[in-house]
């Protein structure tokens, strides 16, 4: 079975919702805010817990029950705790992000999910329309980026659906840019259960990737140990209608 995103819009209703994600950004059509926050993310990597293939993409999980990894500032309001990173990519090096900026692809877009600590759980929290704050971060071709090597050398750990390892001590802010200029949406989950319920981060500026590093997450697979093998590639929704949405940007 091809792996093309096998939900339909009747079992997710909301898959034709208002405020569905990822959508095509157009820079000239973002509204400067200028009371926007900085964003303020404080990582603490001894809260780095696991690497899983969800069968979907891989995640990073990380301790979320108390508030030692956490987001603030930006255009939210209140603690956001950081539960997982994961990542988005193409069978090649033309397509794989979900997010697009003026209609262009990025090869891979990171993820880095965090929940309201208003609510009691990140279950609860998923459902709220102000429960869950997302930062995506594109990847763009050029040297290698030391800072994804530990994620990546962790992949053959992990190479089928449902296969776990310990991931200790991993400092996810060594992932993100210098810069955290951003632009901001209200949007969804780009999977299922595709709930309406993300304060979407886009940071402008992208990380780097080498093509042989792309390659490394290619080398995943959708299927499980024993099934006919299929390549984890090409795991990102494309974009949603704007449906009038406002995307605001904090820098000039
Ligand atoms: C409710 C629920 C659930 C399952 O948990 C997740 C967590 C993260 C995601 C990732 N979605 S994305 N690509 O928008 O960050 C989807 C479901
Ligand atoms: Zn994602």
């Amino acid at each position: 079975v091809d792996h093309i995103w096998s939900w339909s819009v009747y079992d997710y209703p909301v898959a034709n919702g208002p405020r569905q994600s990822p959508i095509n950004i157009v820079p000239k059509e973002a509204l400067y805010d200028s009371a926007l926050k900085p964003l303020k993310l404080k990582y603490d990597a001894s809260n780095a817990k696991g690497i899983l293939n969800n069968g979907h993409s891989f995640q990073v999980d990380f301790v979320d029950d108390i508030d030692s990894s956490t987001l603030t500032g930006g255009p939210i309001s209140g603690t956001y705790r950081l539960r997982q990173f994961h990542f988005h990519w193409g069978a090649s090096n033309d397509r794989g992000s979900e997010h697009t900026v003026n209609g262009i692809k990025f090869p891979c877009e990171l993820h880095l999910v965090h929940w309201n600590t208003k609510y009691p759980s990140f279950g609860e929290a998923a459902s709220q329309p102000d429960g869950l704050a997302v930062v995506g971060v594109f990847l763009k071709i050029g040297a290698a980026n030391p800072r994804l090597q530990k994620v990546l050398d962790a992949l053959d750990a992990i190479r089928t659906k449902g296969k776990q390892t310990t991931f200790p001590n991993f400092d996810a802010k060594t992932l993100l840019p210098t810069s955290l200029d951003y632009w901001t949406y209200d949007g969804s989950l780009t999977t299922p259960p595709l709930l309406e319920s993300v304060t979407w981060i886009v940071l402008k500026e992208p990380i780097s990737v080498s093509p042989a590093q792309m390659d490394k997450f290619r080398s995943l697979l959708f299927t499980g140990e024993g099934d006919a093998p299929c390549c984890m590639v090409d795991n990102y929704r494309p974009p949603q209608p704007l449906k009038g949405r406002l995307v605001r940007a904090s820098f000039k």
